[in-house]
């Protein structure tokens, strides 16, 4: 897949789907790919996954015990992942905690699918030590395509540490620090070498420190 430099994601967080591929389409005017939070949608089938994986975008099905809002079974939510890799969805995202994500890869590579797997680590609490990072990136690419992790920053150490993860793992990663403090990684994280960054849209963010896209837009302008 052609990734363009500084490519940016905007999360669809709507609850309906006819809203969602509505809101998708519109993201896609200002940003160059959508992340569909299909665990936030009231509802959901294979048919819906099909139409998702025509637009670029990650498809994230994201577990309760990771942060999101999927509470049906996890089977379910396997299938609507494996659904999307079948339909050549340009990336999906699963957790580096989730024990099915090695067979979601053998998976693709069985059926000859054009999709990027994403594993994802996720800390809201806290940024781990640099150490800590490391192994969570390496881990994550034994697996997959492309680590992302997004952690919480607690102050300017965390900045610095996510940003050097991300400067050692060039394009094949996704870091961020989440929060007002982590926002320096928003702006900057594709400069160091993230292959993307989330960003909000008419004030709806999937997770805290998301800078509008106008915004980040502007302040690109000015330093990148
Ligand atoms: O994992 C991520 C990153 C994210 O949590 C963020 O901090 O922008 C937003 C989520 O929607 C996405 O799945």
């Amino acid at each position: 897949m052609h990734l363009v430099k500084n490519m940016i994601c905007i999360p669809i967080v709507d609850n309906n789907i006819g809203t969602a591929l509505k809101n998708a389409k519109k993201a896609l005017e200002v940003a160059d790919i959508v992340e569909f939070r299909v665990d936030m949608l009231k509802e959901v089938d294979e048919s819906v996954i099909e139409e998702m994986a025509k637009f670029p975008c990650i498809i994230t099905v994201r577990a309760y015990w990771e942060g999101g809002f999927w509470k049906k079974s996890n089977d379910e939510r396997i299938k609507l992942i494996k659904k999307a890799i079948e339909c050549n969805a340009k990336f999906v995202d699963i957790e580096l905690r989730e024990e099915k994500n090695k067979e979601l890869v053998k998976f693709r590579d069985e059926i000859g699918s054009k999709t990027k797997i994403i594993i994802s680590y996720h800390d809201f609490e806290k940024t781990p030590s640099y150490e800590e990072l490391i192994k969570i990136v390496e881990d994550g690419l034994k697996i997959g395509d492309i680590t992302k992790f997004a952690v919480m920053a607690r102050g300017k150490e965390d900045v610095l540490k996510v940003l050097n993860v991300i400067n050692k793992y060039e394009g094949e990663i996704i870091g961020i620090a989440m929060g007002e403090e982590g926002k320096l990684t928003r702006i900057l994280g594709v400069h160091f070498g993230s292959i993307l960054t989330f960003a909000s849209m008419e004030g709806k963010a999937s997770a805290p420190g998301q800078i509008d896209v106008k915004k980040l837009k502007e302040i690109w302008e000015l330093i990148l």
